[in-house]
């Protein structure tokens, strides 16, 4: 990587904006005021939801999945993940734009972690980062923060380790209910600013958010949570297939693509596309 800036310096003012969100979604908590987090993985997208006034956008490591076709998000690397953020960055001047640390970038010590997270705030333009885990990854957390690094936190069902957890499974049931608290205090105690909760029970989560001083950002956990987030292709209706319980379709965009792709076809194959007004 070259030294020059990822970004222009037109962007130095919605960055310090950026970063008062922070203080936001914080005072957020104790006004009751409920919050959006959406998904966002390139420049147009990232556009339309930061016009859109999302506040946070996450740009996941559910890239594996939705932009680069892998089954799981095991196999997502740093270099495939860093271009997205930087896109998101320039699209969008107003949201606190969070990278999510793709596995193996951050388990193997806090240096890895810092090593990790600092390509994605010195290459990327990121303003926080994201990982799994709770109790296991609180040195991680507690690293980052010290280095002047915002971390959200991730536990419940972490897909990173969906080998281990047997499977997309709701997690905090029973005997877990009590480790799922562990783990959220420890994320807190390690200082991160937030804590994604994902598929736990609304119980559970509601119960997590009111012993938390930091906002709980849910998926699949109730409506209880201080904020939610969603994969936008679940939300507008653009992946494929069964989706999880906890998916809303709030628009069929797959469906609006599909169509206009093959109308553009239809009048390809007629020459009615293009007409006198799109030629010169
Ligand atoms: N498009 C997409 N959306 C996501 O929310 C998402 C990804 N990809 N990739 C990374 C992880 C994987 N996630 C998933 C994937 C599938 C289920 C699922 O099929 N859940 C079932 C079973 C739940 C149960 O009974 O325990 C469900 O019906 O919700 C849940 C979360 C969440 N994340
Ligand atoms: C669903 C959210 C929380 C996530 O981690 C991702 O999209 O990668
Ligand atoms: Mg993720």
């Amino acid at each position: 990587m070259s030294n020059a800036p990822v970004y222009g310096s037109a962007d130095a003012a919605p960055t310090a904006r950026r970063v008062t969100r922070l203080q936001h979604l914080a005072a957020w908590k104790s006004e009751g005021h409920k919050w959006p987090m959406l998904t966002a993985y390139d420049y147009s997208t990232a556009r339309i939801f930061d016009e859109a006034e999302i506040p946070v956008l996450l740009v996941g490591d559910s890239a594996a999945n939705v932009v680069y076709g892998y089954d799981t998000t095991v196999p997502i690397s740093i270099d495939e993940l860093l271009p997205l953020v930087r896109a998101v960055v320039r699209g969008a001047p107003h949201a606190l734009v969070v990278a999510d640390l793709p596995f193996g970038s951050y388990e193997v010590s806090p240096q890895q972690a810092l090593e990790s997270s600092i390509r994605f705030f010195k290459e990327g333009g990121a303003h926080a980062v994201k990982l799994e885990g709770g109790e296991r990854i609180a040195p991680q957390i507690a690293a980052l923060t010290a280095a002047g690094i915002p971390v959200m936190g991730h536990v419940g069902f972490t897909p990173q380790s969906v080998n281990s957890l047997g499977g997309f499974r709701v997690q905090g049931r029973g005997d877990g209910a009590d480790q799922l608290i562990a783990d959220a205090i420890a994320v807190q105690e390690a200082g991160a600013f937030g804590v994604v909760m994902e598929m736990v029970p609304a119980e559970l989560a509601a119960q997590i958010t009111r012993k938390l001083t930091i906002p709980t950002i849910g998926i699949g956990a109730g409506h209880e949570t201080d904020a939610q987030v969603l994969v936008w292709q679940d939300m507008a209706g653009y992946t494929h297939g069964k989706t999880a319980k906890f998916v809303k379709r709030y628009a069929n965009v797959g469906e609006e693509l599909s169509k206009a792709a093959r109308t553009y076809a239809s009048e390809v194959a007629s020459s009615a596309f293009p007409g006198p007004e799109h030629s010169y």
